[in-house]
């Protein structure tokens, strides 16, 4: 039913599922004798997180942050904001966020530099989208997915005005999507 509104898919289920055993493996390596705590940032995170962490070989733990930026419908435009914060602390932990795509860079600074506030050890990124092309601030992630180019996306996490994180792939809109009421 949903697929009738995608135009394209750009990365499909397969692929995310590779890409993620992918990263998982390169998480698994690179935090030997560590125990990372992975952070994901609802709402968007939740099926990228929850493919990874399968990949991931190590004991970690989990916990989830919501974290705001404020779009004008299809365009990241502004400040950030933290609408649910963590219950617990940070402090000399070896972290990673979890994000589904990294475009302006705005939502990933404001986050890496409050838990370097906070007193984490370290703070690094894995993100499934990468849109480089999109920054407005500087920020290259540890751990990237998949590279896109500077399109609007939707699916496995990602939401056009709520809708479509349910899709198993990510792909872009038709444009009639957008002209409706
Ligand atoms: O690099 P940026 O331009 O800051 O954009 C990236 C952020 O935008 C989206 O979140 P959004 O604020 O839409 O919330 P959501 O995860 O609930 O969809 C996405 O999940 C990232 O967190
Ligand atoms: N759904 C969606 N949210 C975003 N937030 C920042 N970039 C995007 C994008 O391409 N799609």
């Amino acid at each position: 039913m949903l697929e009738k509104d995608i135009e394209r898919i750009l990365v499909d289920q397969d692929e995310i599922i590779e890409i993620s055993k992918r990263l998982g493996k390169q998480i698994t390596e690179d935090y030997q004798n560590k125990k990372p705590l992975i952070i994901g940032l609802l709402n968007g995170c939740l099926p990228f997180l929850a493919e990874l962490i399968k990949h991931i070989d190590l004991y970690c733990e989990y916990e989830l942050m919501s974290v705001q930026s404020y779009h004008g419908g299809t365009k990241s435009v502004g400040n950030v904001k933290i609408t649910k914060d963590l219950d617990i602390s940070v402090e000399n932990r070896h972290v990673i966020i979890a994000e589904d795509i990294v475009d302006t860079g705005r939502t990933i600074n404001v986050v890496k530099d409050l838990l370097l506030y906070r007193g984490a050890a370290s703070v690094e990124v894995v993100t499934l989208l990468d849109k480089p092309a999109g920054r407005v601030e500087p920020f290259i992630p540890k751990y990237i997915g998949v590279t896109i180019p500077k399109l609007f996306v939707v699916g496995f996490g990602l939401d056009y005005e709520g809708f479509y994180r349910n899709t198993p792939y990510v792909g872009i809109l038709k444009e009639s999507v957008y002209n409706k009421d």
